[in-house]
């Protein structure tokens, strides 16, 4: 495992010389992959990394897991409170296509969540142009194979060192790390509305899909929905989609 880190720590900084930045940084929530890529960051540019805790009525909890991570990655941060401005945006579309007659609110719960994202999204971009520093993502393999990401928000991203690992070895890396224990044993959560898990709203478990992505047999019910979600989400792994050129007059 510690090759595997030093191989992605070697990766992380020819990327980012190639592109010409001077470092690296990562929204870090509280969870798992974050705080792996935390503490990858850190190793990669020592001097020029930073972490970015980003709360949207968040739980006082997860804030506090956020901290640990830096503090235990001993990695530069900063805080910057979203409550205000997603609610302001959100509050903002919810009226004016309500006056027009148009609001669903049964849509609302996913649109709001994926603005979530997306509004972390932009903010980093803005904080990396200040340092000119690259947006490192957290995705890895379960969640890249599903689509288990908001299309241009956590998936909008320069680099994303995880994305071969599969969850049970971001807990490896994680452990030989030194994530703190209480992030690396936590249930995956996006945190986007209250009580969410991945794997509840997956309908399956990380091991499942783990094990189908090292090709094992898994049961063919959870096989089948894989498959569907994977089809489903091919659009979020390419670029939009354009027609060809046309060849007539
Ligand atoms: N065939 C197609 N070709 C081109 N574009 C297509 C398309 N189908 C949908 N689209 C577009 O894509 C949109 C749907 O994709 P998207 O906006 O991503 O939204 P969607 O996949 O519906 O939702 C995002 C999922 O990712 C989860 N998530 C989000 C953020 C973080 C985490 C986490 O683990 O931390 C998890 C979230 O809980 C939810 O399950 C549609 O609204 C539409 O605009
Ligand atoms: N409050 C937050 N502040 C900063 N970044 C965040 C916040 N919430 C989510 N993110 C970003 O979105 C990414 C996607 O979240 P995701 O839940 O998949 O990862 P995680 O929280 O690190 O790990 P886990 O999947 O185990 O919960 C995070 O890794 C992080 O980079
Ligand atoms: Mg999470």
């Amino acid at each position: 495992m510690e090759k595997r880190i030093e191989y992605l720590t070697e990766w992380l900084r020819n990327k980012t010389k190639e592109a010409g930045a001077d470092g690296l940084l990562v929204g870090v929530s509280g969870g798992i992959d974050s705080a792996v890529v935390s503490y990858l960051i850190k190793r990669a540019f020592p001097e020029n990394s930073l972490g970015v805790i980003l709360p949207i009525n968040q739980e006082v909890e997860d804030q506090t897991d956020a901290l640990d991570v830096v503090e235990g990655a001993d990695l530069d941060y900063v805080g910057i409170e979203l409550t205000d401005a997603y609610e302001t945006t959100y509050g903002a579309i919810k009226k004016q296509l309500d006056e027009k007659g148009d609001w669903k609110e049964g849509k609302s719960q996913l649109g709001g969540a994926n603005l979530q994202a997306r509004l972390r999204m932009s903010t980093l971009y803005a904080v990396g142009n200040n340092y000119n520093y690259l947006i490192v993502g957290t995705d890895n393999a379960p969640e890249y194979y599903t689509g288990y990401f908001t299309k241009y928000g956590d998936g909008g991203v320069d680099l994303v060192p995880l994305i071969n690992l599969q969850k049970e070895e971001v807990r490896e890396m994680a452990k030989v790390l030194g994530v703190p224990n209480s992030v690396i044993h936590k249930k995956p959560s996006a945190e986007l509305w209250e009580g969410q898990t991945d794997e509840e709203e997956l309908g399956m478990s990380y091991d499942t899909i783990d094990a189908y992505l090292r090709g094992e047999a898994i049961d063919s019910e959870d096989e089948k929905n894989l498959k569907a979600r994977h089809k489903r989400t091919e659009h979020k792994r390419q670029i939009p989609a354009g027609p060809d050129k046309f060849e007539g007059v």
